[in-house]
């Protein structure tokens, strides 16, 4: 079997439009809910990735493997390497774009081990829209930004409406994140939104 993947994105896309209230490069994102396994505080064996908006529609985020998330000894489950991917993915085309979305698809290549200890450094980019349809894809380096690549992924997230969450989530969390965002919002004078 080929390790080389078709092209990409597989379709024709428009280039990728940051929304307006984009934060700025440089902006720490912070976490989008104290429960997400990708950020969240409130996980104590979660990833607490943590992201940062670099140039031209990019979003560089980290973390570091620890014995939480090892498959083999001393060494990362591939399945929480895809999940930082995931996550990361997810916070460029949330914040960047704006746009309330899910993964639809999520592809990973696991090109060296990651030892527990190690920190990933993940540069993930929107490569365009068709649609709902939002492409993007990521690196991931061992121990510093300029590193050897340990994972690359590339990911579909498909835009949807806010019913998506209330009807198929847990209605009174998401009232609840929706009441710590408004008091955020307030405290920061800004009209920052949360896709949960
Ligand atoms: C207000 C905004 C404020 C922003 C502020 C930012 C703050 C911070 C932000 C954010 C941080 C977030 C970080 C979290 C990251 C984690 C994300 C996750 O893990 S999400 C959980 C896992 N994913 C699911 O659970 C989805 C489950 N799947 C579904 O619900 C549906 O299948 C869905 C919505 C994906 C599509 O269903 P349909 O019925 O709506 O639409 P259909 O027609 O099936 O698909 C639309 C188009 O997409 C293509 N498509 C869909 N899935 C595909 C696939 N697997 N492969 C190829 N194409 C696919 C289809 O072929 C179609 O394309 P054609 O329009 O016909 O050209």
């Amino acid at each position: 079997m080929s390790r080389v993947s078709g092209p990409w994105p597989p379709v024709d896309v428009e280039p990728p439009a940051a929304h307006p209230k984009a934060p700025a490069p440089g902006t720490d994102l912070g976490v989008h809910y104290d429960e997400c396994f990708g950020c969240g505080d409130d996980v104590e064996a979660g990833l607490h990735l943590r992201s940062t908006v670099g140039e031209g529609n990019t979003v560089h985020s980290k973390f570091t493997v620890t014995p939480a998330h090892q498959g083999a000894p001393g060494l990362a489950h591939g399945g929480l390497l895809a999940c930082a991917f995931d996550e990361a993915l997810g916070s460029a085309v949330g914040n960047l774009l704006r746009r309330p979305a899910v993964t639809g698809k999520l592809e990973t290549d696991f090109r060296r081990p990651v030892p527990v200890g190690s920190t990933l450094y993940i540069e993930a980019r929107l490569d365009g829209t068709a649609g709902r349809k939002i492409y993007v894809s990521a690196d991931g380096r061992l121990d510093a930004a300029d590193g050897p690549i340990a994972v690359s992924a590339r990911g579909l997230f498909v835009q949807v409406g806010f019913e998506h969450f209330s009807t198929h989530g847990d209605p009174q969390a998401l009232d609840k994140l929706a009441e710590a965002n408004r008091k955020n919002e307030r405290t920061r004078g800004d009209e920052w939104e949360i896709n949960p």
